[in-house]
């Protein structure tokens, strides 16, 4: 047996997307794998036969082929691909041949979906005809995002392509981006999700419809929050959808609602089970390519939709009078995507031993259809994780897991490394995580939770962080490590701490406001929630969201109150700084200021700057530098581990 180590990353495999075919005998669905001579991802469609069990490969899959749909009648294949540059729309024959290119958006594509007459709609950004200089001109509030970069003048619109190349032509106008297609089963009507409103500090879209004979389109849904992947039942009564009634907040649990083509009725069909749609569940070991929506029954009066409970995703179904089945049974898998076919759920699920492998679900009974990791894991030493429950100081349960070191014993004394999520509203849970794996590989424990703040245990508990970034968020981890800290089997010399993002941002605090930790690996992190108002791609609604409306005219005060770099001089514990150069949700000043600070004040401290990264480098950055980033991690805590205090 081998250890979990960070070159263990080029191995790992990662299946999703399982899609039926319209017969239900066969599923495609997403294989990415990392070429690591390329230092790239590929990820290639494959398919599977239900008759003969046989698993093979349908494209090359030497750039990213993702998103793949069958036509209504099942005679196309249609998919998104990098292989020409950009992410463009493809399609070939199910039977086999060569892929055609239906679309050359120089910005590529962002979603599509079919029409029942072998047309397909496309969501896409316009070619910007003003792109004659390098310089940018910016005028509006929302002109870049981290993983994306700059929009640029041109917004995202619908159009018509048809499997002979012919097209595209544009449907939708105007100065707004219109995502998200949905097609009425009877090919006459497409929904789509738009803002069209010209404030653009907090957006909450609504569902449209445009009439393709008439080009009219009317307003179906007055969004008041979030919408999205809206889908038509088949009987046409109905568009299902992902979405909130609280602004632009990702505090809010998103639920599955209907909306009637008729009446223009909606409502929730999934408030009672008060869990967020959706997988909330993080990892660094999942190539993320699909797009899950709600999933109709073909009687129109059931969807499926996956849900977030307590660090588990399931597949739920829900009727239109509101009764609520759990539909995948156990308690630990993340479902990170699903297809539904007659009574057959095919998912791809993770779980603490395993990156995601596809599975099959029918009449209760469960089949393993793809083992692409089982030899890889069979010759390494997996943790599995212990559930653990901790009780804050106000008398909160706070859930956690421990992650221990392979071969380990209870009579030894191991150093203890306490990992922190972001968001704040994301989650821990029953996924495999690479990171975690090497450390405990490495002899550490791992310690993570889920403090208030969290998704998946309900709405009262995710919004317990609301304006108190630092303060009781802050007493549960530290309540989970002081109750761990006391186990006999935890060298409480030897703590450490890291998380990114929000769980930068509180491990800055972390190392401001105690001294317990032996060193900390601070990643994408916040230092300064005041100047990330304005340098955030997203910080201008999201800093005043989560510090419950504090802004920078009124509030100044409080939200430097709540700003680790206020207190940088009480810092006493070495601290690596890891942070992207193009990260633009946690811009790079924030790490500048923290190393800054730290460095004037004498604290021990590095700063290591990844370039051509994002905010997301831990999850999808360049293979090479993602192992870089762990051996920095590892090699920090190593560098203090020691007996002495
Ligand atoms: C909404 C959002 O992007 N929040 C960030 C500050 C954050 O904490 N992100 C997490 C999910 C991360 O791990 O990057």
């Amino acid at each position: 047996m081998r250890p979990i180590t960070t070159q263990t990353l080029f191995s790992l495999q990662f299946s999703g997307d399982p899609q039926f075919s319209p017969d239900g005998q066969s599923i495609v669905y997403v294989k990415t794998t990392i070429n690591q001579e390329e230092n790239k991802y590929q990820s290639q469609i494959c398919k599977y036969d239900r008759k003969t069990g046989r698993d093979i490969p349908f494209t090359q899959g030497l750039a990213q082929d993702k998103l793949p749909k069958f036509s209504q009648d099942g005679s196309y294949l249609a998919f998104v691909s990098t292989r020409s540059g950009t992410p463009q729309l493809f399609v070939m024959l199910t039977d086999g041949g060569e892929p055609k290119q239906l679309t050359f958006f120089k910005k590529g594509v962002k979603s599509y979906s079919w029409m029942p007459n072998n047309q397909l709609v496309v969501a896409a950004r316009k070619d910007d005809a003003n792109e004659k200089s390098d310089v940018r001109v910016v005028n509006t509030l929302r002109y870049r995002g981290n993983g994306y970069g700059f929009y640029g003048d041109e917004p995202i619109h619908l159009w018509l392509v048809q499997v002979d190349g012919s097209g595209p032509q544009q449907i939708t106008d105007g100065n707004f981006d219109e995502t998200d297609p949905t097609v009425s089963p009877d090919g006459k009507k497409i929904a789509f999700v738009s803002w069209r409103e010209e404030n653009q500090v907090e957006v909450t879209p609504s569902l449209y419809t445009v009439d393709l004979d008439t080009g009219l389109i009317d307003l179906t849904y007055q969004g008041k929050g979030s919408v999205s992947h809206p889908v038509y039942s088949p009987n046409g009564k109905w568009i299902a959808f992902f979405g909130h009634e609280h602004g632009e907040d990702s505090g809010y649990n998103t639920e599955l609602w209907v909306v009637s083509t008729g009446s223009g009725e909606a409502r929730s069909l999934s408030r009672s089970l008060d869990r967020p749609v959706g997988n909330q569940v993080g990892t660094d070991a999942r190539y993320e390519t699909a797009e899950v929506s709600p999933i109709w029954d073909m009687d129109s009066q059931k969807i499926y939709f996956t849900a977030t409970h307590e660090g588990d995703v399931y597949v739920y179904s829900v009727t239109l009078d509101e009764k609520i089945q759990k539909e995948t049974p156990g308690d630990t898998q993340v479902v990170t995507s699903f297809s539904y076919h007659s009574g057959v759920i095919a998912y791809a699920k993770e779980t603490p031993a395993s990156p995601a492998e596809l599975y099959l679900q029918q009449n209760k009974e469960i089949q393993q259809i793809t083992y692409h990791n089982t030899p890889l894991f069979k010759s390494l030493t997996v943790s599995v994780p212990e559930r653990t429950k901790f009780q804050a100081r106000d008398g909160l349960e706070i859930n956690g897991w421990l992650l221990k070191p392979p071969g380990f014993s209870s009579d030894q004394r191991y150093p203890l490394v306490l990992e922190i999520h972001g968001g704040p509203h994301s989650s821990y849970g029953n996924t495999f995580l690479h990171e975690f794996q090497v450390l405990a590989n490495s002899g550490y424990i791992v310690l993570y939770t889920n403090p208030r703040g969290s998704h998946g245990y309900g709405e009262a508990f995710v919004r317990g962080s609301i304006g108190d970034w630092g303060g009781k968020d802050y007493e549960d981890l530290i309540d989970a490590v002081d109750a761990v800290a006391r186990l006999p089997y935890v060298d409480r010399n030897n703590l450490f701490v890291t998380g990114g993002s929000y769980g930068g941002y509180m491990t800055n605090w972390m190392v401001a406001h105690t001294h317990i930790f032996k060193a900390a690996v601070t990643q994408r992190s916040i230092c300064n929630l005041h100047s990330m108002i304005g340098t955030s791609d997203i910080g201008f609604w999201f800093n005043v969201k989560e510090l419950d409306g504090a802004d920078i005219w009124e509030d100044e005060e409080f939200i430097l109150s709540r700003s680790p770099i206020r207190y940088a001089n009480r810092v006493q514990t070495p601290v690596k700084i890891i942070h992207s150069e193009e990260d633009f949700r946690c811009p790079m000043e924030q790490a500048e200021q923290w190393f800054t600070a730290l460095k004037r004040l004498g604290v021990e401290t590095e700063l290591v700057r990844f370039p051509n990264e994002n905010h997301d480098l831990s999850r999808n950055g360049q293979p090479e530098h993602r192992v870089e980033r762990l051996d920095h991690i590892v090699g920090w805590f190593n560098q203090y581990l020691g007996n002495k205090e």
